[in-house]
């Protein structure tokens, strides 16, 4: 990308977005507007901003800008030039990808591999619209900085901020990864509520600035009963948009089985996870194939299947925060980017891949209203259908109905933020930590 420099005198500036007009006539202290246009080539604003020396009332002293309000940062508000501009022409529309928890691990890893075209491929340029919170807004301003070194050609925009309402406008994608940790003695009802009420927050916003058919992927946890808070708050966006993250617990329930067969884990194919993401959750071995046969008669061992492999995968992220001493965020990262790719590209014949979504009018008899991951199929347009062939015996049902009586429990303690009244929270016994927990 070739950038040029800004020169305040007789000069033709082209601005990449709108925002960036108000950022450039404060540096300026603009006695008068400059003027717009639009290029229809690439259906994209631009402004024309004319700037003649009399106009400059001041140096071009930059005044620093309220923390909350997201603009552009750095080099990415600088103009470039209109020329080099010819070799993007074959590139596509731009996508704005918002990501909370931005200055986060999770956020670390996946930043680049978005910026670098992994998810969205090498004609695909985006804008990355960050938020993070009050405390880590100095952290943001760090990750922008390495985004900037990076010099990656498809990274058009970047933006930081701590206003939702402000980072989510007009987002395609939003990447909801920042949440609290649970606190030393504090209950999975004292997270319900307090990382509920910010995806309350989130949902609105979402609601009231993000594209109408925004693509929601909820990371921070308890994600799936957040996800659910946040479909609840966002009624203008179809609930259908919302996901939970489970990829991870896919990929981590393919490498256990690949393990013990023997195999490349590319062989696994058709591996369901069921339910919530927490210690309940069901890898379904019953479903899940090696080598396009069903699992149960490649491993032989049953007993192996229904104790062992259930519990490696639901235990996986504590296993290795005591290996690591913190939570797992790389393989986070790139489960966020299979969950991505998996609704852009079409699912490969015969297989399907899991993710956490709304129980509207579903198939399997689970109860409604819930946000529960399940075996999914996608054309690649952005959208989902559920399967439909999948079977069941007393065991995965069995299994089914205890994640699924959390994910009620969950919903009842989440009442207050989710609009159905006042909040009753009654989980089931025993603390069914979260994977990424000790
Ligand atoms: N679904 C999954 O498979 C999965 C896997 C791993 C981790 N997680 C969850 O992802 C979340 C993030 O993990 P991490 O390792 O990146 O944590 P982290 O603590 O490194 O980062 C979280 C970031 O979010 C920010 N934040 C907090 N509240 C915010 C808010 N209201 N708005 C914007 N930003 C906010 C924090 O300041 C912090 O920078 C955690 O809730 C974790 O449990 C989910």
């Amino acid at each position: 990308m070739a950038v040029a420099e800004f020169k305040p005198s007789n000069s033709i500036t082209h601005l990449r977005s709108s925002s960036q007009l108000s950022i450039l006539s404060k540096r300026l202290s603009l006695t008068k507007p400059c003027s717009f246009r639009t290029l229809s080539r690439t259906q994209k604003a631009r402004i024309s901003c004319s700037v003649a020396p009399n106009e400059v009332q001041a140096p071009a002293v930059q005044t620093q800008e309220p923390k909350s309000k997201p603009e552009c940062y750095g080099v990415f508000c600088l103009t470039y030039d209109l020329k080099a501009e010819a070799e993007t022409r074959s590139w596509k529309k731009l996508i704005n990808i918002a990501v909370s928890g931005a200055a986060g691990m999770i956020a670390n890893h996946l930043l680049f591999k978005l910026a670098s075209g992994e998810v969205f491929g090498p004609d695909q340029p985006i804008a990355l619209k960050l938020l993070g919170s009050e405390r880590s807004f100095q952290a943001l301003e760090g990750v922008a900085m390495e985004l900037e070194d990076s010099l990656f050609p498809l990274l058009r925009e970047v933006s930081i901020g701590i206003d939702s309402y402000e980072v989510f406008q007009e987002a395609d994608w939003a990447l909801l990864i920042g949440a609290k940790p649970r606190g030393p003695g504090m209950e999975r009802a004292g997270l319900l509520d307090i990382n509920g009420q910010i995806f309350a927050e989130q949902g609105k916003a979402l609601n009231a600035v993000a594209s109408r058919n925004v693509k929601v992927i909820v990371v921070g946890n308890p994600c799936n009963t957040n996800a659910l808070i946040c479909l609840k708050n966002a009624p203008n966006i179809p609930a259908k948009n919302f996901h939970a993250l489970t990829r991870l617990d896919e990929n981590r329930a393919k490498c256990q089985l690949a393990l013990k067969a023997g195999v490349f884990y590319d062989k696994v194919s058709n591996m369901t996870i069921w339910g919530n993401h927490s210690t309940t959750q069901v890898p379904d071995f019953l479903n899940a194939r090696i080598d396009s046969l069903p699992v149960k008669e490649v491993i032989k061992d049953h007993k192996w299947l229904e104790n062992e492999f259930t519990e490696k995968v639901q235990k996986r992220g504590g296993v290795l925060i005591q290996k690591w001493g913190r939570s797992s965020a790389a393989s986070t990262a790139v489960s966020i980017v299979d969950a991505m790719r998996a609704l852009i590209t079409p699912t490969p014949e015969g297989d399907w891949f899991s993710s956490g979504v709304y129980t509207n009018g579903n198939p399997y008899g689970i109860a409604e209203d819930i946000v529960f991951s399940m075996p999914c199929r996608s054309k690649g347009d952005g959208d989902y259908e559920l399967v439909k062939d999948v079977i069941f015996d007393d065991y995965l049902r069995q299994r089914m109905a205890k994640t699924e009586a959390e994910l009620l429990a969950e919903k009842r303690c989440v009442a207050h933020l989710t609009g159905e009244g006042v909040a009753v929270c009654d989980l089931p016994s025993g603390d069914t930590m979260l994977p990424g927990e000790m």
